[in-house]
């Protein structure tokens, strides 16, 4: 994470504050903000993992990186762009989400088609136009997909597999991905996390990934930021992380009769 005037930041969450709108299309008179005060900055390489409980915001962050809420253009820059008011961001591929409404639907030859409709692999995914092969082929390999599979018969991780593979199939500069691995088996999701980090490293890409399943995840992330009731509570570097963890491993180590208690890896947190 950077400083504000980082030029080279490609997400910047500057006082975020956001409301849901009610039935009226504003926000209730006299309503607490559900997301106040948020600030993040990530820069080109950056793969953060969001974690949080049940309805601390994530989703919703990440709906307004997407571009999916709107916001004040100056609270929320993704690659220095309003995501909400330039189209253009997701249009181009540049910026993309994978999450929520996305995991009943894929975009196919312009349409937003149903993922469990029968329809080979091979179709959805060859059906994207302007796709580099050899990006295609080695998603093909990663996700090991079957082209032959038929969307309504497969198992839902293979569903799910398929559906990730046309997410991914652009070239992404910032991605954000909320929950999308949960029914991929562990190597899958190992190969595609593998994947990511790949693009991160060799094209500069960054990603934000809001998860609950932190097995395997130890050495992804390059940062980590907690938030809890809409509010940033944590936001650090993995190497600080482990850092401090192996830190307080020593302290409680040399407290604690019977050697050092299970801290976890720094990675629970409660609400
Ligand atoms: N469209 C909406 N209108 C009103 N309130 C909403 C809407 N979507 C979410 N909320 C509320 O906002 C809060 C945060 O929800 P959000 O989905 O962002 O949480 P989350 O951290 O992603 O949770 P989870 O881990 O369960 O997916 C919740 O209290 C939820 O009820």
């Amino acid at each position: 994470m950077a400083s504000k005037q980082n030029p080279e930041a490609l997400i910047e969450i500057n006082g975020l504050r956001f409301t849901y709108p009610g039935i009226d299309g504003h926000p209730p008179p006299g309503s607490k903000p559900l997301i106040d005060n948020f600030s993040l900055t990530l820069n080109s390489g950056d793969r953060c993992l969001l974690v949080g409980s049940n309805g601390a915001g994530k989703t919703t962050i990440l709906k307004i990186l997407g571009g999916k809420h709107m916001v004040e253009p100056h609270m929320v820059r993704v690659l220095g762009r309003s995501a909400f008011h330039d189209t253009a961001l997701t249009s181009s591929g540049d910026l993309c989400y994978l999450g929520g409404e996305w995991r009943r639907d894929v975009a196919f030859a312009g349409f937003e088609v149903a993922i469990q409709m029968d329809i080979s692999a091979e179709k959805l995914i060859f059906g994207v136009a302007g796709i580099d092969p050899q990006r295609r082929a080695e998603l093909l390999k990663v996700l090991d997909i079957d082209l032959s599979w038929r969307m309504h018969k497969v198992s839902d991780g293979q569903r799910r597999r398929v559906q990730i593979c046309m997410g991914l199939l652009k070239p992404f500069k910032v991605l954000l991905l909320d929950e999308i691995t949960v029914d991929l088996d562990v190597l899958a999701r190992a190969d595609l996390l593998k994947f990511l980090r790949k693009e991160c490293e060799e094209k500069g890409a960054t990603i934000i990934y809001a998860t609950h399943i932190f097995d395997g995840l130890e050495d992804w992330p390059s940062h980590i930021v907690y938030v809890a009731k809409g509010t940033l509570q944590l936001a650090m570097p993995m190497d600080k992380v482990k850092e401090i963890s192996k830190l307080s491993l020593m302290i409680d180590g040399s407290r604690v009769a019977g050697g050092p208690r299970a801290v976890n890896n720094g990675w629970a947190a409660e609400d």
